[in-house]
């Protein structure tokens, strides 16, 4: 697979400000890569500078195989939606979309009226996008993002301002264009649930370096399901350890704060239940957990605070 984007220990300081601290950030062709960290982590920062809206202070960047501050060439082939899309409030919104087009030089054509059809901004297209809510503006910055079915497209929180079925419609649409169009899709989100929903590949940044870099296919062996018990009573839980390792011959185990405990040997949940129901030992509750990227997430941080 080729290598589309290659950052390299990228710095980016605003004033005494570091934003960017030796960030490494490599895309793959056909990826679809999320980009999640906290607030002021870097992540606008990062693709602000794909975009060529703000430059670097040190380091390497290519994309589409070209230095990205030697020529701005490859911005033709990509699409961006970075922070609010930006159209002139006094035009409508067909107006923007055209003066768009013709900057990049091509033409408003059926085929991107079929996009405003998707994203459902169709009936307001001649009304002037001053009089637009945040969710249109969003649906038309969209639109606008993609009319020219780009082979890199740059999304930097594009949920935000949609509504639930804008929600459902942009990502059926990213999942369709990444196979359709073979377009290679960053998207940066702090919804890490719909991430996982579409992302193959996620780079997690933290106060401007990229701490992890993982395949969803990674996650999934990573973070293999477990039982997790929670006691009825602090008094119960030596005596479920003990069950576990005396009857049960379970050696892979955690005993956590607030009377949980942990399974992480294969073993089916109704033996250690009725096991423990025969001691007369009864549960709060015992149940499969599958680690989302939210928790593997949630670990991470706050592993590396
Ligand atoms: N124009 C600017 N001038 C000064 N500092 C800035 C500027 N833009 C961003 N920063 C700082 O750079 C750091 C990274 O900001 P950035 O917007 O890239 O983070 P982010 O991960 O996109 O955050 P968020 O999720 O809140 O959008 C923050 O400390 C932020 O305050």
């Amino acid at each position: 697979m080729e290598k589309i984007i290659e950052c390299k220990d990228l710095k980016k300081n605003y004033g005494r400000n570091i934003a960017l601290d030796g960030l490494d950030f490599n895309v793959y062709e056909d990826d679809i890569y999320g980009l999640v960290g906290e607030n002021g982590a870097g992540k606008s920062t990062l693709l602000k500078i794909l975009a060529g809206h703000i430059l670097k202070s040190e380091g390497s960047c290519s994309v589409l195989g070209t230095n990205i501050e030697s020529s701005f060439e490859y911005r033709r082939d990509c699409g961006f939606l970075i922070e609010n899309p930006s159209f002139y409030s006094y035009l409508t919104g067909m107006e923007n979309l055209k003066y768009q087009a013709s900057l990049r030089k091509f033409k408003v054509d059926d085929e991107i009226i079929e996009l405003t059809k998707i994203f459902k901004i169709d009936g307001a297209l001649n009304k002037k996008v001053k009089g637009y809510s945040t969710g249109m503006r969003q649906r038309l910055g969209i639109v606008a993002a993609m009319m020219n079915r780009p082979k890199i497209l740059i999304l930097d929180e594009p949920i935000n301002g949609l509504d639930p079925s804008g929600i459902i419609d942009l990502r059926n649409f990213l999942l369709k264009i990444n196979k359709e169009w073979g377009t290679t899709i960053i998207i940066s989100s702090h919804i890490l649930n719909e991430l996982s929903q579409i992302a193959n590949r996620v780079g997690i940044i933290k106060k401007g370096k990229m701490i992890e870099e993982i395949t969803l296919d990674d996650l999934k062996e990573k973070n293999e399901k477990f039982i997790r018990i929670i006691a009825a009573d602090s008094k119960d839980v030596s005596k479920i350890v003990n069950v576990l390792e005396e009857n049960l011959k379970i050696n892979d185990y955690k005993v956590l704060p607030n009377n949980i405990i942990e399974v992480y040997d294969i073993v089916d949940i109704f033996i250690i239940q009725k096991s423990l129901a025969e001691k007369d030992i009864y549960l709060r509750s015992a149940s499969i957990v599958e680690n989302t990227l939210e928790e593997y997430y949630m670990n991470l941080m706050g592993g590396l605070k």
